[in-house]
């Protein structure tokens, strides 16, 4: 197993501990009960007079045994519980039958192109609805972050919508058909477990925004590393005049992003944010050129953004991988525990072939 999966896989343990409490009960109680088993179900200790070999040297395999089982297990366990998520099976969120309901409102899709560069390209294509997600746009959303989970070369990976504009949020259709506070609940769960899934990704992701991102629009914005503006985008929480609030996470990550006093007006005022505004409240991390029209300016919007992304990405994908785990420990994680991820993180560069590369060539840094 390589380095950088063993960190994840310790980054994750972290998590795990630090959001499972009980995981530390069960890491104590498994040794416990091998050490009562061995003592007392030995065949040593059914002869008399009892030999200590047998059970020294069982107590001995099964505490390596479960050290290693019990380290991966909470790892494992959080992986298995959907890595990442924030609602679980455990917490009593059943994504199955939310995802079935969902699947009932097709429409659109939600594509993935994976670069041979380590860069991906994400589409919401939705367009006779200005890219709005329909349900089963939603299920396919989390399924696209499942494989870039799995993606072990990716560096980044950038957000768009089809036919330039970005995405006009939930698709009101389905929206009316789930109406009823129960399902909306659940909707907002499953959405936000994508969405923190998406940004807990190890790579760096930016929202390309072109045109308008509106209502789970800009929610999704929100769910990326970076924000790209193209002349004449807007984003608006329009949530207030539709008598809600974000529910797919957004609120939460913009109070993050443009701190609570922005945040407040952008979603009190359900304020359109233009570039300008977006780069002076620090929602955008830059406006493009985009002197292009019709056409032809999608493909130079993803130009653009790609050669934006690539002061990021260059490199080796394990240290941009490692980069951002050690900032998304920092945002998320308490302070010891997002230190202890570092030092992990760290260990298992150092000494590493990029490292070794790195002193071998003496590089300046003038
Ligand atoms: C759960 C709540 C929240 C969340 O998930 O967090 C939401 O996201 S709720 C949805 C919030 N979004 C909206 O309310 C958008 C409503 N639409 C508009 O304001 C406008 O359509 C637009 C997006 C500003 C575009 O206006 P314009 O350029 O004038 O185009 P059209 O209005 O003609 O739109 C073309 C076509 O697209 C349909 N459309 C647009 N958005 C949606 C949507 N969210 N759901 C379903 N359909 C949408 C629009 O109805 C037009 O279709 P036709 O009427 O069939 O031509």
């Amino acid at each position: 197993m390589s380095a950088s999966v063993n960190s994840q896989i310790r980054l994750r343990l972290y998590r795990s501990l630090h959001t499972q409490p009980r995981h530390l009960f069960f890491c104590f109680l498994n040794p416990v009960f091998s050490l009562l088993f061995v003592f007392f179900l030995s065949p040593s200790f059914l002869r008399y007079p009892p030999s200590p070999v047998f059970p020294v040297v069982s107590v001995m395999v099964l505490s390596a045994a479960n050290w290693h089982l019990l380290s991966r297990s909470a790892a494992w366990g959080q992986l298995l519980l959907r890595n990442g998520s924030v609602y679980t099976p455990a917490s009593g969120f059943q994504e199955e039958e939310i995802r079935e309901k969902l699947l009932a409102f097709p429409g659109g899709s939600v594509d993935l192109v994976k670069q041979e560069s380590g860069i991906a390209v994400l589409t919401v294509n939705h367009p006779a609805r200005m890219n709005a997600f329909s349900g089963s746009m939603m299920v396919e959303l989390e399924e696209r972050v499942s494989q870039l989970e799995g993606w072990m070369e990716g560096k980044g990976l950038i957000v768009q919508g089809a036919a330039g504009t970005f995405c006009s949020g939930s698709d009101l259709t389905a929206v009316r058909a789930i109406s009823n506070p129960q399902d909306g609940v659940r909707m907002c769960m499953f959405m936000q477990n994508a969405l923190t899934r998406l940004l807990r990704l190890p790579l760096f992701s930016v929202a390309l925004v072109e045109g308008r991102a509106l209502g789970g629009g800009a929610e999704l914005t929100t769910a990326c590393d970076f924000r790209l503006m193209a002349p004449g985008s807007v984003i608006q929480f329009v949530h207030k005049h539709m008598g809600l609030v974000p529910g797919w996470g957004g609120a939460t990550r913009l109070v993050r992003i443009v701190g609570s006093q922005n945040a407040l007006r952008m979603l009190g005022g359900a304020l359109k944010v233009d570039p300008e505004m977006g780069l002076r409240i620090g929602l955008a991390d830059g406006v493009l050129e985009g002197s292009q029209a019709g056409e032809e300016s999608g493909a130079c919007a993803l130009l653009e953004a790609k050669q934006w992304l690539g002061r990021y990405t260059e490199g080796p994908a394990p240290v941009i991988r490692a980069i951002k785990a050690v900032v998304q420990s920092g945002r998320e994680l308490p302070l010891e525990v997002s230190l202890r991820a570092e030092r992990d993180v760290f260990g298992s560069l150092w000494g590493g072939p990029v490292n070794l590369q790195a002193l071998v060539s003496k590089a300046k840094h003038k």
